[in-house]
């Protein structure tokens, strides 16, 4: 008999006003429905409860706000407090991902992504890309395309300066259910090669 292999994923995200967090929201649907555990973990008010719970995950995507060009103040302190992890690679071999949002188009979001590979990659974690190719990039596209904003490295949003996280556009939203998606499959897929190997 085999047993089914559910992976934990865990959401370690900053958002200052709730847009951020309703993305963190999406990447645990989606990957609840593609038969994780998740939890999500806002990093500012993270408690040694929560730290152990990253620990124990299999997967950590990183969210948080695009602010002046990178992630937020509260995220940085978070990745900063990580180091205590990165002493003894505790983390190496998890998988990782990331996303975040922004006031203007593009707003820089790329450059919080690439921190968001970096700080993984200073883990020894392995990094799982968005998997999309780009939408409303075409006469006949539609802003309501998944990964409308065309990033490649994780899942951006854009959300109006004056609009609550109700303005978070829908699309976005779908990209970032996509992620979760996609951070749980290839997590179920890398814990079944461990196990084979372990069984080898
Ligand atoms: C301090 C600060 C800096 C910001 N810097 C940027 C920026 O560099 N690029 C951008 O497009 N939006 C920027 N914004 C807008 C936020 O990214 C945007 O409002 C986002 O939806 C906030 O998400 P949150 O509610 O999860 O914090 C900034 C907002 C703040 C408060």
């Amino acid at each position: 008999m085999t047993t089914a292999i559910r992976p934990t994923v865990a959401i370690a995200y900053h958002s200052g006003y709730g847009h951020t967090a309703v993305l963190a929201e999406a990447v645990a649907r989606g990957a609840a429905a593609a038969g994780a555990d998740t939890v999500r973990i806002p990093v500012d008010t993270i408690t040694d409860e929560q730290w152990a719970q990253l620990d124990a995950s299999d997967a950590i995507v990183f969210g948080s706000p695009t602010y002046m060009g990178t992630a937020s103040g509260a995220f940085h302190a978070f990745a900063e407090e990580t180091s205590k992890r990165w002493f003894g690679q505790d983390w190496k071999d998890k998988l990782a991902a990331g996303f975040t949002n922004s006031g203007s188009k593009s707003g820089d979001k790329l450059h919080t992504l690439q921190f968001f590979t970096v700080l993984a990659a200073q883990h020894g974690m392995q990094w799982v890309s968005l998997g999309l190719h780009p939408g409303w990039n075409s006469s006949t596209a539609s802003e309501n395309d998944l990964n409308r904003l065309g990033l490649f490295l994780g899942a951006g949003a854009q959300t109006h300066t004056d609009q609550g996280p109700e303005g978070v556009h829908k699309a976005d939203v779908a990209t970032a259910e996509h992620l979760g998606e996609r951070v749980a499959r290839q997590t179920a897929i890398v814990l079944a090669g461990r196990a084979a190997l372990a069984a080898a």
